[in-house]
């Protein structure tokens, strides 16, 4: 039951002046990024400001938050008591489209935190030139703790404080995105990710280059949604996995072919855990990190790649499928050392991609193939890179500034466009 919902609060968009909800397929996600990391995303928008001729006053308008709120969530868990978690909504920029983005469950989530991945919403839609804004929303939970029940309960009790817009607007399903296929859902979304951060990989590799994924070496630290999905495709394209990370521990196989990533595959479906996985070498969780190879791809936190983690990784490229991996100083130290970063803001914005192309069916009120739902996210993923790319060959910065620089430019011109009053 606790599945159709979760993946029915999906991601929601909304229009200005209603509060809206959102939410990211799973609720179970163990991915958030430590304190402090707003500023983080800040320092990278800085720089990339600081590369366009844009007005000053930009820079407080960009960065800051158009709405935020903080609510008590009251639910009364199975044994009848009540408990009180803290929720968090931001809305940082509509001015591209509506609010979007979506929700964020666990246990260190704080409003610093959805501050920085409502930014990040921004500038990845801009990027991609889906025509939405960014926003996230955030509980405070550790859903290990909750029972299925008690987390619908939670879920219900967020959208219910946060969502007006069905109030307005009636049956809309366009408005939440991430639902089941048979409930409007779109083909491709559950895969959209990870399959976007792989199409971002070939074009990478591309760009500089190395040639196509078959024969590289690959170590994905995560191995959910989207690590699991990315690792599968790049199997299937000859890509060698060397390592595989998660939560519980980290499979190591240094044979020529890497990792069997459909029978580690079927060893996590059956409910086992990565750590008891019997092939290939067990490590501990974050020896991820020592794994040499040609594209290493975080997948599951924000804030991993620390300065020494920087200075120790032995890789040749870092393609960020989480969101805001990468500390500013430890990009710092690998720009030193030649080591290129594919950004957040493109690698993983397939999900929010296709999130919209579900909104587009919905509009249509028709559904579209899986490979019709995929060609789009090529060519979308394909003209986002090259924007990106051209960018930061014109203005000699990394990928980073580059990604950053075309959002930027977007988000400016629709925010002047429209007008102040
Ligand atoms: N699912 C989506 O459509 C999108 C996800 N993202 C980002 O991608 C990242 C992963 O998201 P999902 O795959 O959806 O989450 P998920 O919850 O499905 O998977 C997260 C994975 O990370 C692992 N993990 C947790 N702590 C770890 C640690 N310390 N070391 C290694 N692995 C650890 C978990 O065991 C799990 O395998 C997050 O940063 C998320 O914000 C970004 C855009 C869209
Ligand atoms: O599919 C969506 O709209 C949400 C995607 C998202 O939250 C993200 O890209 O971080």
């Amino acid at each position: 039951m606790f599945g159709a919902l979760s993946k029915a609060v999906g991601s929601v968009c909304s229009r200005q002046g209603q509060a809206a909800v959102t939410g990211l397929g799973s609720v179970t996600g163990h991915q958030v990024r430590r304190a402090g990391h707003a500023e983080n995303t800040n320092t990278f928008i800085r720089e990339a400001l600081a590369v366009l001729d844009l007005p000053p006053a930009m820079e407080k308008i960009v960065i800051t938050p158009q709405r935020e709120m903080t609510v008590e969530l009251i639910i009364n868990r199975d044994d009848g008591k009540p408990e009180s978690f803290m929720g968090y909504r931001v809305q940082h920029d509509n001015a591209r489209g509506p609010f979007k983005g979506g929700l964020r469950f666990h246990k260190d989530a704080d409003l610093d935190d959805v501050r920085s991945l409502a930014s990040l919403m921004s500038f990845k839609t801009a990027l991609l030139d889906v025509p939405f804004g960014g926003a996230k929303g955030g509980i405070t939970v550790d859903t290990k703790a909750l029972s299925e029940h008690e987390i619908e309960k939670l879920t219900r009790k967020f959208v219910q404080i946060f969502d007006e817009y069905s109030k307005f607007e009636g049956y809309s399903p366009g408005v939440v995105t991430g639902k089941p296929t048979w409930l409007h859902g779109s083909h491709g979304r559950e895969s959209a990710t990870g399959r976007g951060t792989v199409f971002g990989i070939k074009n990478m590799l591309q760009a500089f280059g190395e040639g196509p994924p078959a024969d590289k070496t690959f170590a994905i630290q995560g191995f959910g949604n989207v690590g699991a999905w990315a690792g599968r495709l790049l199997a299937e394209q000859g890509g060698i996995v060397k390592a595989v990370s998660d939560a519980s521990g980290c499979v190591y196989d240094d044979g020529p072919s890497g990792i069997d990533v459909p029978k580690l595959l079927r060893h996590l479906h059956r409910g086992d855990d990565l750590s008891k996985y019997p092939h290939g070498q067990q490590l501990l969780r974050d020896e991820i990190f020592d794994v040499k190879c040609d594209v290493f791809v975080p997948a599951a936190l924000g804030g991993v790649i620390t300065d020494p983690v920087a200075r120790k990784i032995s890789c040749k490229y870092i393609v960020e499928a989480a969101n805001g991996p990468t500390t500013p100083s430890a990009d710092l130290i690998l720009r030193d050392r030649g080591i290129p970063v594919l950004p957040d803001i493109y690698t993983n914005a397939g999900g929010v991609t296709v999130s919209f192309l579900e909104w587009v069916q919905n509009l249509q009120n028709f559904k579209w193939t899986t490979e019709q739902v995929n060609d789009q996210l090529k060519t979308r993923m394909d003209e986002a890179f090259q924007s990106m790319w051209d960018s930061s060959q014109e203005h000699g910065v990394p990928l980073r500034t580059g990604a950053f620089t075309v959002s930027l430019r977007r988000v400016v011109r629709a925010t002047v466009n429209r007008g102040f009053n």
